[in-house]
């Protein structure tokens, strides 16, 4: 039997567990870097319908540093560490207010988590933060993911929120993560350097040649750009999860992807027997007197 890409599509429809990332390019007008406060109702707006649909929904949401870097009047991207943190520090609590507000509009309750590189590697706290997933997603209520960045340094930064939300989605046993960007999916370039660039509906296999193909950040908001969401395939795949890339534009396409419609690229799950989260994170540089040491989570 040949199955095709519309055959796993359908199967979207049965998904329980989702999470969805969105990127901070989805979060703010272009133009201005304001927050874009019409989509993040209409985000919200969808994740409640999926709540309602009796799905457990969590949310990864960038932009503090986007959102904290123009209430600070910065208009270049911040590069030192501390004024990155800043923004986040400001940034953080300014989305969480405006995601309470919208999700209580439609009477959900929504909790705030943030994660270091050390939530994962430590199994006590990796424990604790499955624990908790689970009892919020038991009691009905939606997560909003995001890296602890005021106090994530070089050493415990998991660095990208793409990394994250396949980490998330591991640990909450999820079978669909959803991956929103300023772009349609995966194309065999980077559109905006290469008009040529085909797009790709379905990956079976990651292997090097998409490395290849997925290059960086193509905003001044993004962070990664496909590279990044090409190591989330690979966590999320070897989990058990599907993950698509969708273009966050118009967040409805969640609900068209849950529908079973063929939108984004879908990177398609086959969960490894051994999988372990540990294999995944990059190994901690310590510099000890004068000399790198390097630190493997998993010995
Ligand atoms: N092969 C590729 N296919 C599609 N987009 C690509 C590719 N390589 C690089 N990109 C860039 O990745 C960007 C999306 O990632 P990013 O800027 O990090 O946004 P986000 O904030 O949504 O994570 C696209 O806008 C595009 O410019
Ligand atoms: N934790 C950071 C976002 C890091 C990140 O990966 O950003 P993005 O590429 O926009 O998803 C923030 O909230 O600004």
């Amino acid at each position: 039997m040949l199955i095709t890409n519309k055959h796993y599509r359908q199967n979207l429809k049965n998904k329980k567990r989702i999470v969805i990332k969105v990127g901070s390019s989805s979060l703010v007008h272009p133009e201005t870097g304001e927050t874009d406060l019409l989509k993040l109702e209409q985000l919200v707006r969808v994740l409640c319908d999926l709540r309602n649909q009796g799905k457990d929904v969590v949310l990864v949401s960038s932009g503090a540093i986007g959102v904290g870097r123009k209430a600070l009047g910065l208009n270049e991207r911040p590069k030192e560490l501390a004024q990155k943190q800043a923004c986040a520090s400001v940034g953080q609590g300014m989305l969480m207010m405006i995601y309470q507000k919208l999700f209580n509009e439609y009477s959900h309750v929504a909790s705030q988590i943030l994660m270091t590189k050390h939530t994962i590697v430590r199994e006590k706290s990796l424990h604790n933060a499955r624990n908790t997933f689970n009892e919020l997603l038991k009691m009905g209520v939606i997560p909003i993911v995001n890296e602890n960045d005021t106090v994530s340094t070089d050493e415990i930064e998991i660095g990208d929120n793409d990394t994250l939300s396949a980490v998330v989605a591991a640990i909450t046993s999820a079978d669909l993560l959803i991956l929103l960007s300023d772009i349609d999916g995966l194309y065999t370039d980077d559109p905006s350097q290469n008009k040529d660039a085909l797009f790709i509906e379905c990956v079976t296999d990651i292997d090097d040649s998409l490395y290849e193909i997925a290059k960086g950040a193509g905003s001044d908001y993004g962070t990664g750009g496909m590279k990044t969401k090409i190591d989330a395939a690979r966590i999320a795949n070897d989990a058990g999860c599907d993950m698509i890339i969708a273009n966050g534009k118009d967040f409805h396409v969640i609900d068209d992807i849950m529908k079973g419609q063929e939108k984004g690229t879908l990177f398609l799950a086959h969960k490894s027997e051994k999988f372990n989260i540990l294999d995944y994170i990059e190994p901690e540089k310590i510099i000890n007197g004068g000399e790198e040491e390097i630190h493997d989570y998993r010995c």
